[in-house]
C-alpha cells in the first residue's frame, strides 16, 4: 500500500485508527479456551468487529512468539484472514527488528515475502546496514522508533551530543537520507505530547505510528494538535483499550464501542484538515 492509497482510506472511513492485536491467552475470555485456536478465534472476532472502524491491525510479534509454534500460526493465520477478508487493511508487524546486513535480509524475507505485511517496526540503533535490507521492497513500509511512549525513552532517546542534537532527531535526519516519506514511518508515543512539535520540524510530511493512547494515558487531541499533517500523517494505535474492553462473551461487541469511541474523536479531529 503506498502513501496515497492511506490518505484515502483515512478519508474514507474518517479514521486513522490502528488495532493493536496484542492477544495474551491469559486474558482472553474464557469461553474462548476451548477453541481449537483460541488465539486466532478472538482475533478474528476482534477484527470482523472493528474493521470498518480502523485503518490498520498492529500485531505485536511479542504475543505471538511467547507461544512458540502454536503463536507463529495464530499470527499466520490472522495476517492472512485480514488480507482475505479486509484487503484495505494495513497491517504492522511490530517487531522491533534490526540486525547485521544479512540478518535483517532474512527478517525482511520473513515479513515481507513470506508473509506479504505491509510494514515492520525496526529499531535504528545498528545504523544503515541493518535498515536498508527491508528497504528493498517496493510499496512496503519501514517503521523506524524514534521516540518511543515509555519512560525509558529518556535513557536515550533525549540525549543530547555536543552540538545539542537529541538522538531522536539524529535517527530523523540521518534515515531520511536512506528512504523517502513513501516507505518510511517513524514511531512516536502518544505520551510524547508537545514533542510532535519538535518531531514534526524533523518530518513534516511523513506517517507516524503512534502508539500510547488508551491503557498508557496519551491524549489524542494532543497529537492531533501537534502532530497532524495536511495528509492527516498518523496512524494512532490503541491496544489493550480496545481488545480487552471486556472480558465475557460481548467482548467483540464491547471491543467495538471502544473503537468506535476512538474513531468519533478522529473523525472530529480529521475536520481540520477535511
Ligand atoms: O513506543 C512504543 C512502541 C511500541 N509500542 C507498542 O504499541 C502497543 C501499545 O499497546 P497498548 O495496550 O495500547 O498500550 C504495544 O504493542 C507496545 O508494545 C508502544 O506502546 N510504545
Amino acid at each position: 500500500m503506498n502513501k496515497q492509497q492511506l490518505f484515502e482510506n483515512i478519508k474514507r472511513k474518517k479514521s486513522f485508527l490502528c488495532v493493536g492485536l496484542d492477544t495474551d491467552i491469559k486474558k482472553i475470555p474464557a469461553h474462548l479456551l476451548k477453541e481449537e485456536d483460541p488465539i486466532f478465534a478472538f482475533n478474528k472476532a476482534i477484527i470482523d468487529a472493528t474493521a470498518d472502524l480502523c485503518i490498520a491491525y498492529k500485531p505485536n510479534l511479542a504475543f505471538y512468539e511467547s507461544m512458540g509454534v502454536k503463536g507463529w500460526i495464530a499470527f499466520e493465520k490472522t495476517v492472512n484472514y485480514i488480507k482475505e477478508n479486509y484487503p484495505d487493511q494495513f497491517i504492522i508487524a511490530d517487531a522491533k527488528r534490526g540486525d547485521i546486513g544479512n540478518t535483517s535480509e532474512m527478517y525482511a524475507r520473513s515479513f515481507f515475502d513470506e508473509l506479504n505485511i505491509d510494514s515492520v517496526t525496526v529499531a535504528p540503533y545498528m545504523g544503515e546496514d541493518s535498515v536498508k535490507p527491508f528497504l528493498i521492497y517496493p510499496e512496503k513500509w519501514v517503521i523506524l522508533l524514534a521516540l518511543t511512549s515509555n519512560k525509558g525513552s529518556h535513557d536515550f532517546q533525549l540525549t543530547e551530543d555536543v552540538n545539542g542534537e537529541r538522538l531522536f532527531e539524529k535517527v530523523l535526519k540521518t534515515s531520511q537520507q536512506w528512504a523517502s516519506d513513501e516507505q518510511m514511518m517513524y514511531v512516536v508515543g502518544a505520551t510524547q505530547g508537545k514533542m510532535f512539535l519538535d518531531i514534526r520540524k524533523h518530518v513534516p510530511n511523513h506517517f507516524l505510528l503512534v502508539p500510547g493512547v488508551g491503557a498508557q494515558g496519551g491524549s489524542l487531541e494532543e497529537v492531533c494538535k501537534y502532530g497532524m499533517n495536511k495528509m492527516c500523517g498518523l496512524i494512532v494505535n490503541s491496544s489493550r483499550g480496545i481488545i480487552y474492553a471486556d472480558k465475557t462473551e460481548k467482548f467483540a461487541e464491547e471491543a467495538r464501542k471502544s473503537a468506535k469511541a476512538v474513531q468519533t474523536e478522529m473523525e472530529e479531529q480529521l475536520k481540520a484538515i477535511l
